[in-house]
């Protein structure tokens, strides 16, 4: 793959670009398996970052994203509407009209997107929208906004994907469970992972996902909340080796709800950046056996993301 470029913005202090020359992942994956979570930035040239973006990125293009696709092996890919272009939804809806039917979307609008955009975006290939509620990447939406948006998308058959922080879940959990469609969970809420995986803050992710069976959760980016590592790099097989309860017992316990992603470019990550390769070695660590692998990779995206 070619190399990350700033393209015509400067990126954020510190930024780390996505790492080039990946390598083949050993876990061979299930034939139409799906990265269910990833991102294109701009690139910034063609498509400008949001300006109440809290980020400026490096450039992640749909040709080096479809590239990192066929390299590892999935067969398609759910792409997510990054916070650094806000609710211009033009990367993405470019990225889904280039993919020949290999990609699937999920949104960011607002309040005052019309019916007629909705549908321009269906037809492309979006199938949800995403609510933020990480403080660092977004302002603020009022809740009814939220809400008024939910039940409109729900006339297409779209879900909502929500990104919280562990701590913040107890807020959240009467918007959460009022939601009208299935509701996806990315990075498992982010658990903290040096507390215990049967203490009370994870117990409360698994009961909002037991007592709810719209709720759906992404066991993704073990790079982001592993705190002891190893990190997926120089070969590491048993990479990130703390988050592995978490993601397994969500496996284990909802086999039909879980979803996985590279998350590529992997946005904001301060310490390292991973070898994607690796990071697909980590999936038989988090979901031992073929059956468990089909439902996370090939059944449940494709139920989810290509059943119209
Ligand atoms: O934790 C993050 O920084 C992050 C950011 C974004 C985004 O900016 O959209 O998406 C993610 O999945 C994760």
């Amino acid at each position: 793959m070619s190399k990350p470029t700033s393209g015509d913005f400067t990126k954020t202090a510190g930024w780390l670009d996505w790492y080039s020359g990946p390598s083949k992942p050993r876990f061979q994956l299930p034939a139409g398996a799906v990265d269910a979570h990833c991102h294109v930035f701009g690139p910034g040239a063609e498509f400008p970052y949001a300006p109440e973006r809290k980020y400026t990125p490096c450039d992640a293009s749909k040709a080096q994203l479809f590239a990192l696709r066929d390299h590892l092996g999935f067969e398609k890919n759910v792409i997510v509407q990054a916070t650094c272009h806000g609710a211009d939804n033009r990367a993405l809806v470019d990225a889904l009209q280039s993919s020949k039917g290999k990609a699937r979307g999920v949104a960011t609008v607002k309040r005052s997107v019309s019916d007629a955009e909705i549908q321009a975006m269906h037809d492309a290939g979006v199938r949800g929208v995403r609510f933020n509620f990480v403080k660092r990447l977004v302002d603020f939406t009022p809740k009814d906004e939220l809400m008024e948006i939910a039940a409109r998308i729900k006339a297409w058959g779209w879900h909502v994907v929500i990104y919280f922080e562990a701590v913040d879940l107890p807020e959240l959990w009467d918007f959460f469970t009022a939601l009208p469609t299935t509701v996806v969970v990315d990075h498992m809420g982010r658990p903290d992972v040096a507390l215990p995986v049967d203490g009370p803050q994870f117990a409360l992710f698994q009961k909002f996902m037991r007592e709810h069976s719209n709720v759906w959760s992404k066991v993704s980016c073990p790079e982001r909340l592993s705190v002891t590592g190893p990190k997926a790099l120089d070969g590491e097989q048993n990479a990130y080796q703390d988050v592995i309860p978490f993601a397994k017992a969500i496996v284990e316990e909802f086999p039909d709800r879980v979803l996985w992603g590279t998350d590529w470019p992997h946005p904001n990550l301060k310490d390292h950046m991973p070898d994607d390769g690796l990071l697909v070695d980590f999936i038989p660590h988090i979901a031992p056996t073929a059956e468990l692998q089909r439902k996370l990779l090939v059944d449940n995206p494709n139920r989810l993301y290509w059943n119209s």
